[in-house]
């Protein structure tokens, strides 16, 4: 093996031959030697590269102090190679320190060789310096360029993927589909990476990965639904933050507590995370990179995907923003069509655009057939006075053409299958922002037919009789008014028909006043049955009726209207199994011969009707003028006798009761009258039916009560100490709960005994319901007073009535004696009215005796007492104190 030593060159002889020294001095190469790791030598261009002023400088300075410490490494195993091999190296780019300090870069070249007979090694430097700056200077430039072309790239990848996705959102391409795009833009353009958006929960502390196109799976399932706080991991943080989070390396981040073991055993080492915001500021989610080696992200891409996370926050919100509207566009749809109301909306040109369910349903057309139509199919619309509304006054036409509203606008319409719907309506125009014109109308109703039925039915029940169903006062008023008004303009005749019943109030107090009612009803339909339908037949209340005859051609129209309802209500009712028998009085008045208004004409009616009663009953009379002034003095009757018992017109007469065996006076009958200031003394028979018919027979029914007890004490003290005292009653006080309260008052305030008082009854008022009579009745007797049953024989003179209720006393009516002795069937009833009331233990009065003969045949008869003329008329308390006093 050859030893280095043989080698190498012997180079330590050149100090001593001259030539070759000055070569080497010369050399504008650096020339150093090497030995045991110290320079020891150096040649001019040697010590001037290292900036030494002499060899010396440089003589023993370790080869660390001459290399760049970066470079002495590799001198080193150089050198030792060098040694060891004895060949030279390939010739390397170093750094040696210059004596300044300096770095300078240079081109060395060594080999192995003897010097001063040791191994050494030569080491030929060349200052490189500047070509190295120069080539630096280069790669720097060549660098640039192709960063800035790498850039070039990005941005046109990045504006082009912004554009994509632009494009999208314009689109309203799905929220999904966009963030995907999104996240394989990224991917793409940023390469080497995967990407992820996940969104936060409505609750504000949970995410979803709504976009990770290139995530395993296994990780995004581990992601979903987590919560966001200050450790979890990027995203959870970076959307709690509120402020990209970055994690150069997931095995050692502490934000990775939770996920860092799926995302290691995914390969993900890395990631970061940039908030998506809304454009407040609000945080939206977030979008996360993540990296397969563990690296940070350049400033370049952070930049990318901070741009990009601003158009996933502009897509998320309108996103957001969409499906809101969406949603309540949805309530606003399902509230309109669960709204009982109709809504439609209608364009310019009718075409309806909009119609809820309800609409459809309240105009009757099919489900789904009014959008698209140019109407709902109407046949006609009408107003509530019924007149027709026509195609221009449609609301929704004149709405669309004034521009104004029209409110609770109530109207009927008859849909396409002729069913008629009421409906109250507002139309309101509808304007697009910044447009005057209307464009279209939104009409809304709701269905009024039952609140106008009941309307109707009320209207009904106001203008008619509910008992008959004819028209009621109020009708009959109207209708006469209108009817008037056309008379007096077209000059032809009117006439009304005043119908009274005869004997209905009897019979309605014999068969009570259910049956009383049927009666009416069926009056009702016998009248209807005689009447044109020109004509109007109303029920003024009670038994009086009126018909309005408003186009006749001569009166013999009215009298054979007349004579019609005279014969059918002279037919027979039959009711529960009885026949009863009415009559009708009837009053005719015409226009424009009787009066000019309704009330004339009413009143005219009344008097005539009024004649034909007092004629006899079941006839008719035409009003004349004499009738007038006796329908005036009624009125006036009423009027005054209301001021009467105020005003201290009232008093009483007494008509002797004498026995019929004795002749001595027993008792006396109380018999009103009415001293009327103007028209002297007023006879009951004119005054009392207006009392009861006004109800002032109950006032003035206790007055007499009271002034009789009081007059028959006191003559009973004075004059006469079994003198008994009758007072007439109506039926009319049997009605008021005051009657027993009055008749006891009248008795204690007097001191009368109750024995000594008697009430004069009639039948008609026993005819009425006994369950409310009984207990008067008990009452009544329990004070101890008597009853007697007045003009008795001309009513249903009913034994059974005489044997049910307490009466103790009959009087046999004045127009039974008035036939005595001639008639022979006055003279028999007589007779047996006295013998029944005998079997009966009833005493009997005889009423209105007038002569001798009478008196002789009614003591022959057995009758106990008699009253009259004969004997006396009722005469005032004065002359009837003078009666007695003379003792007959
Ligand atoms: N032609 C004729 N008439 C005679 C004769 N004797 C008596 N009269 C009349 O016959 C009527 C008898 O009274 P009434 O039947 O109770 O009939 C009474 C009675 O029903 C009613 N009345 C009178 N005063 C009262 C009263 O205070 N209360 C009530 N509720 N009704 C009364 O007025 C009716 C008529 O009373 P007046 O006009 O006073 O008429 C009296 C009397 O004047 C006679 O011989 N010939």
């Amino acid at each position: 093996m050859v030893s280095i030593q043989q080698q190498l060159p012997a180079a330590d002889e050149f100090p001593g031959d001259d030539r070759y020294e000055m070569l080497v001095q010369l050399s504008p190469d650096a020339l150093y030697v090497l030995q045991n790791n110290q320079l020891v030598y150096s040649n001019v261009a040697g010590f001037r590269l290292l900036c030494a002023d002499a060899p010396e400088d440089l003589i023993g300075l370790p080869v660390a102090k001459l290399l760049h410490p970066a470079y002495l490494a590799k001198a080193e195993a150089r050198i030792a190679y060098m040694l060891k091999s004895g060949q030279a190296a390939p010739s390397v780019e170093q750094k040696y320190v210059r004596r300044d300090g300096h770095v300078i870069d240079v081109e060395v070249r060594s080999a192995p060789f003897m010097y001063a007979a040791k191994p050494a090694i030569q080491v030929l430097a060349r200052d490189i310096t500047a070509r190295k700056a120069a080539e630096e200077a280069l790669h720097f430039s060549e660098e640039r360029h192709r960063l800035a072309a790498q850039e070039a790239t990005r941005a046109k990848d990045s504006l082009h993927h912004e554009k994509i996705i632009l494009e999208m959102i314009a689109l309203d391409e799905p929220i999904k589909d966009i963030l995907r795009e999104v996240c394989l833009g990224i991917e793409w353009i940023v390469g080497q990476i995967c990407c992820s958006i996940s969104l936060l929960d409505a609750d504000g502390e949970h995410i979803q990965v709504v976009a990770a196109p290139s995530l395993p799976e296994a990780y995004v399932s581990a992601m979903q639904g987590m919560a966001i706080g200050p450790q979890a991991a990027c995203c959870g943080t970076a959307i709690y933050l509120n402020q990209p989070v970055i994690s150069g390396d997931i095995a050692s981040d502490p934000l990775w507590e939770t996920l860092r073991e799926t995302a290691l055993a995914q390969g993900l080492r890395a990631c970061w995370s940039v908030p998506v915001r809304a454009a407040s500021g609000t945080v939206l989610g977030a979008l996360d990179v993540y990296f397969t080696e563990t690296q940070l992200p350049s400033k370049d891409d952070l930049n990318f995907v901070s741009n990009i996370t601003h158009l996933v926050g502009v897509a998320v919100q309108k996103d957001r923003v969409e499906r809101s509207l969406h949603e309540s566009e949805e309530r606003y749809r399902s509230v309109v069509n669960c709204l009982a109301e109709g809504i439609m909306v209608q364009a310019r040109d009718g075409t309806i655009v909009a119609c809820n369910p309800s609409a459809e349903r309240i105009l009757r057309v099919p489900p789904g057939s009014a959008v698209g139509s140019k109407g709902m199919n109407l046949r006609r619309m009408f107003t509530e006075d019924g007149s027709e509304i026509l195609p221009e006054q449609l609301p929704s036409l004149v709405a669309l053409r004034t521009g104004e509203a029209i409110l609770n606008l109530t109207m009927g319409l008859e849909t396409a299958d002729g069913a008629t719907v009421w409906v109250s309506q507002n139309v309101l125009p509808i304007r697009q922002a910044g447009v005057q014109e209307v464009s279209s109308v939104l009409v809304s109703f709701t269905d009024v037919s039952a609140v106008k039925e009941a309307q109707q039915r009320l209207q009904f029940l106001a203008s008619h009789d509910s008992l008959t169903g004819l028209p009621n006062r109020a009708f009959l008023v109207e209708r006469l008014a209108h009817a008037l008004s056309l008379a007096q303009r077209q000059t032809h005749r009117i006439a009304l028909l005043f119908l009274d019943l005869d004997r209905f109030k009897h019979v309605n107090d014999t068969i009570g006043h259910e049956a009383g009612d049927q009666l009416l009803q069926t009056v009702a339909t016998r009248l209807s049955a005689c009447i044109r339908e020109t004509d109007t037949l109303a029920r003024l209340g009670g038994d009086e009726f009126v018909v309005l005859a408003e186009s006749f051609d001569d009166a013999s129209y009215l009298t054979g209207l007349a004579e019609r309802m005279l014969g059918t209500i002279s037919e027979p009712f039959r009711l529960r199994g009885y026949e009863y028998y009415l009559g009708v009085s009837i009053g005719i008045s015409v226009h424009p011969d009787d009066g000019e208004d309704g009330n004339t004409l009413l009143r005219c009616a009344d008097s005539a009707m009024y004649a034909a009663k007092e004629d006899g009953r079941n006839n008719y009379r035409f009003y004349t003028q004499e009738m007038n002034a006796r329908s005036q003095r009624r009125y006036h009757l009423e009027k005054n006798l209301r001021h009467a018992l105020a005003n201290d017109q009232f008093v009483l007469y007494y008509q002797a009761k004498t026995d019929l065996q004795s002749g001595r006076i027993v008792g006396a009958e109380a018999l009103l009258r009415w001293r009327h200031p103007e028209n002297g003394l007023v006879s009951p028979v004119d005054f009392i039916p207006v009392a009861e018919e006004t109800g002032l027979i109950v006032p003035i029914g206790s007055w007499v009560l009271e002034q009789a007890c009081r007059q028959a004490a006191d003559w009973r003290a004075r004059l006469a100490p079994h003198l008994r005292i009758a007072v007439n009653l109506s039926p009319r006080q049997f009605q008021d709960n005051s009657l027993v309260e009055a008749v006891s008052l009248a008795l204690q305030s007097s001191g009368l005994p109750a024995s000594a008082l008697e009430l004069e009854i009639t039948e008609n008022l026993l005819m009425g319901e006994s369950d409310t009579l009984m207990p008067l009745f008990d009452a009544l007797t329990g004070l101890g007073v008597g009853f007697s049953l007045d003009d008795f024989g001309t009513g249903y003179s009913s034994l059974s009535y005489l044997q049910r209720f307490p009466i103790s006393n009959l009087k046999i009516d004045r127009s039974f004696i008035n036939g005595i002795p001639a008639n022979r069937d006055s003279v028999a009833l007589t007779q047996t009215i006295i013998a029944m009331a005998k079997a009966l233990a009833l005493t009997v009065t005889a009423e209105g005796v007038e002569d001798a003969q009478q008196m002789r045949f009614l003591q022959e008869a057995g009758c106990g007492e008699m009253q009259g003329n004969y004997f006396s008329e009722p005469i005032a308390a004065a002359d009837f104190e003078r009666l007695l006093a003379t003792g007959r």
